[in-house]
């Protein structure tokens, strides 16, 4: 059976290495360029740090003054492990399914290059059918997402370009959903990576040594472990009106890495402890360091702050919101039921909230397995044809909200 186009570029943009960490986004940068050419886009791409292209393709809308849409999607993807996969990782290999689809088996094809395919496929099919949208739209396509984002969205959002984007809704991504609804992200946890560091004394293992390093941590990872022990107790609760409560309800800590010692023996002087805490957004994320703080002191460790994301602004997902409403009309359009939820991890997202535009992580992949990040990674023809219908209707709909 013969490929459609847009299957065609997706298998093109995914055969691009934009694996860290070192993404070939010279070429995938080439690849954009094309694409703004074929489609009649304005392209733009600018460098924060040499070598990590942001770049963004633009349609002006028949309001530009209106804020302005961003449909933003991340090029690098993360690592394989090369022996665990069916294929080449990068080969984008089609495989035919029982039921007559073709599954297109590359990293990076749940996340996120279906996304920003999507986009592409969504208003070049937009500009073929001769629509024209009120707002301007701006494909972003941001690097080193995977790696934290610190030289790519950090640096845009803080840049003259973007503030000259005039932004006021974005979409980004999601996560596959194995069941019927569609997973809408409307904030996320934010990240708190803490390390404990304690001192003491050090000698013989045959002593009775006073005041050892490792000793000052273990009170300090009991209460963590105790305070892990209640989320995990409250994520198992329902809510009060029954649902199902999800992992953005709740923190989470998982202890991560512990460093002591050089030789069974030897009292080390040093130790330490890291933890990885994702907080969820109702919490006081001041308090909550505060109390961290207070540990430390407690016990004669100190507390370095590795990563502390402080701002939990949240976007709008009621129905008095206009693009809230315009989104959900066209999502319910396209046969999908939204399900708002708080993405466990960390996105892009966050820097665009945190910049005072609001949100959405989407990826239109319901019924699916979520293999962000695993071996074997794929989405089906199908699957791209749908969230380019998706894509369509949902950008119309967002960039069609009047003033
Ligand atoms: C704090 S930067 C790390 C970003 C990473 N994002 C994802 C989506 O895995 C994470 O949440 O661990
Ligand atoms: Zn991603
Ligand atoms: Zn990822």
């Amino acid at each position: 059976m013969s490929i459609q186009p847009s299957v065609q570029r997706f298998i093109e943009y995914l055969r691009i290495k934009t694996v860290q960490p070192t993404p070939d986004y010279a070429g995938c940068t080439e690849f954009l360029r094309r694409q703004a050419e074929e489609i009649g886009l304005e392209f733009q791409a600018k460098e924060y740090v040499a070598g990590k292209p942001v770049v963004v393709l633009s349609w002006a809308g028949t309001q530009p003054e209106l804020p302005s849409i961003i449909l933003n999607s991340h090029t690098d993807v993360v690592p394989v492990s090369e022996e665990h996969w069916s294929y080449p990782p990068f080969a984008a290999t089609r495989e035919a399914t029982a039921d007559g689809d073709f599954r297109i088996i590359a990293r990076g094809a749940q996340d996120m290059k279906i996304v920003g395919l999507g986009y592409l496929e969504a208003v070049r099919l937009l500009k073929a059918r001769g629509e024209r949208l009120r707002r301007t739209l701006h494909l972003v396509f941001v690097p080193d997402e995977e790696i934290g984002g610190h030289d790519g969205m950090a640096l845009f959002v803080e840049s003259e370009e973007f503030r000259a984007l005039n932004a006021g809704f974005a979409l980004d991504e999601g996560m596959a959903n194995p069941e019927t609804e569609l997973r809408v992200f409307y904030g996320e946890r934010a990240p708190c990576w803490v390390r404990f560091v304690a001192r003491g004394n050090a000698g013989h293992g045959s002593q009775f040594i006073r005041d050892t390093a490792a000793e000052k941590l273990v009170p300090i990872i009991n209460e963590l472990m105790d305070f892990r022990a209640a989320q995990l107790a409250e994520l198992e609760l329902p809510r009060a009106d029954g649902s199902r409560r999800t992992l953005g309800d709740v923190t989470t800590t998982n202890l991560t890495m512990l460093r002591a010692g050089v030789q069974h023996n030897v009292v080390p002087d040093s130790a330490e402890v890291c933890f990885d805490i994702r907080m969820a957004p109702h919490i006081d994320y001041h308090a909550f360091r505060d109390w961290l703080q207070r540990l430390a002191d407690q016990h004669g460790a100190e507390l370095q702050l590795v990563q502390y994301w402080d701002d939990n602004s949240v976007s709008p997902t009621d129905s008095a919101d206009p693009f809230w409403a315009a989104f959900a009309r066209a999502v319910a359009a396209q046969g999908f039921t939204p399900a708002p939820e708080i993405f466990p991890a960390a996105t892009d997202s966050r820097y665009l909230r945190r910049a005072g535009v609001p949100a959405l992580g989407v990826t239109p992949l319901c019924n699916a397995p979520i293999l962000l990040h695993d071996h074997d990674e794929y989405v089906t023809e199908s699957q791209v044809l749908r969230a380019v219908a998706f894509y369509a209707d949902v950008i119309s709909a967002v960039a069609d909200v009047d003033a």
